[in-house]
């Protein structure tokens, strides 16, 4: 289905981005995994054999993402699809009036850091390539498809920056496909619910079986498999574009 597709995903050594890896190396595409270097990355491109490439970057470094596009161009000649996976998740109250202490404003800037303008410094750069693509009859020459959360809408208790990164990533998802558009370059949002991958294991199991039992149906986390799926269909429908679709099994988080 994906035959000659080349994909970048960042984040996707992990979680919701290494499913992606995989459903697109299924589908018959070849993908760059861009993670930190201290990521599993490495090991994940090795189990999925010569149609995957690791590279070690940090999604906020402008000359990290050049080089994640120099070996993509030179390991498969292309670029078609980025899917920005790459994501931190903090939790902190504003002020914590039992220790008097404010939320740490490093915690917060690195958030928005990564999230946000780590999110835009790829498909800035990624957007010069794809648009370098012959487009195909219906005029497209790429999608982007990034990753924000439910958090971005109804964030708890504890996730203002956060919340504030992921509103950022669904706030210029639209302005983006505007942009890109004359390019032919579409740009999509996914703002995934609860699923279960390393970050969500970071919680508590209490606090995690709490989030479950409030998705109305299915009362279940997500399995990274189902955000996959969703970055399939948004490849593959072209009337897709400027939007940011939930995926969430109806949960509205509580406060
Ligand atoms: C990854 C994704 O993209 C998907 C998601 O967003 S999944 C949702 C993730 N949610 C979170 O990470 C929640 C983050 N928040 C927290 O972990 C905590 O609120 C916190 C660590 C920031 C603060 O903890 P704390 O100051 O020790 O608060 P704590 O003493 O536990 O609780 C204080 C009060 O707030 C309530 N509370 C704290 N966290 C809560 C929560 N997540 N939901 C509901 N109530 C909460 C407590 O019930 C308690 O209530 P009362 O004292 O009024 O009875
Ligand atoms: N798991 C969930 O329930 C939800 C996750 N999300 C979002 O989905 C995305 C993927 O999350 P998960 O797969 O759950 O988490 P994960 O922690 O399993 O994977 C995140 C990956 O991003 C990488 N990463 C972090 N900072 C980076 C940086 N500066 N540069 C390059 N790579 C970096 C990590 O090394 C890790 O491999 C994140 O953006 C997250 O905020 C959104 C909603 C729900």
């Amino acid at each position: 289905m994906f035959k000659g597709l080349v994909g970048l995903v960042t984040g996707g050594a992990s979680g919701l981005g290494r499913a992606t890896v995989e459903r697109l190396v299924k589908q018959g595409g070849r993908v760059v995994i861009c993670d930190l270097p201290t990521s599993t990355g490495q090991e994940t491109a090795k189990q999925l054999k010569e149609n995957v490439a690791f590279v070690p970057i940090d999604v906020t470094s402008e000359q990290d993402v050049k080089n994640a596009l120099q070996t993509t161009i030179d390991k498969f000649g292309r670029l078609d699809v980025v899917v920005n996976c790459a994501g931190v998740a903090t939790a902190q109250r504003v002020y914590n009036f039992k220790k008097d202490q404010p939320f740490d404003l490093k915690s917060f800037q690195k958030t928005i850091e990564v999230n946000l303008i780590g999110t835009f410094n790829v498909i800035r750069l990624a957007a010069g390539l794809i648009g370098k693509n012959a487009p195909d009859a219906d005029g497209q020459r790429g999608v982007i498809v990034n990753t924000a959360s439910v958090a971005a809408f109804d964030g708890q208790i504890g996730q203002a920056a956060y919340s504030a990164s992921k509103a950022g990533v669904v706030g210029m998802t639209l302005p983006i496909a505007r942009d890109l558009a004359k390019q032919g370059i579409r740009v999509v949002t996914i703002a995934p619910g609860l699923f279960r991958t390393p970050m969500m294991e970071m919680l508590p199991e209490p606090a995690i079986k709490s989030l479950e039992a409030s998705v109305p149906f299915p009362p279940r986390l997500g399995h990274p498999q189902e955000f996959a799926l969703l970055v399939q269909s948004i490849i593959q429908n072209p009337m897709l574009n400027g939007e940011t679709i939930r995926l969430d099994g109806s949960i509205r988080m509580q406060p």
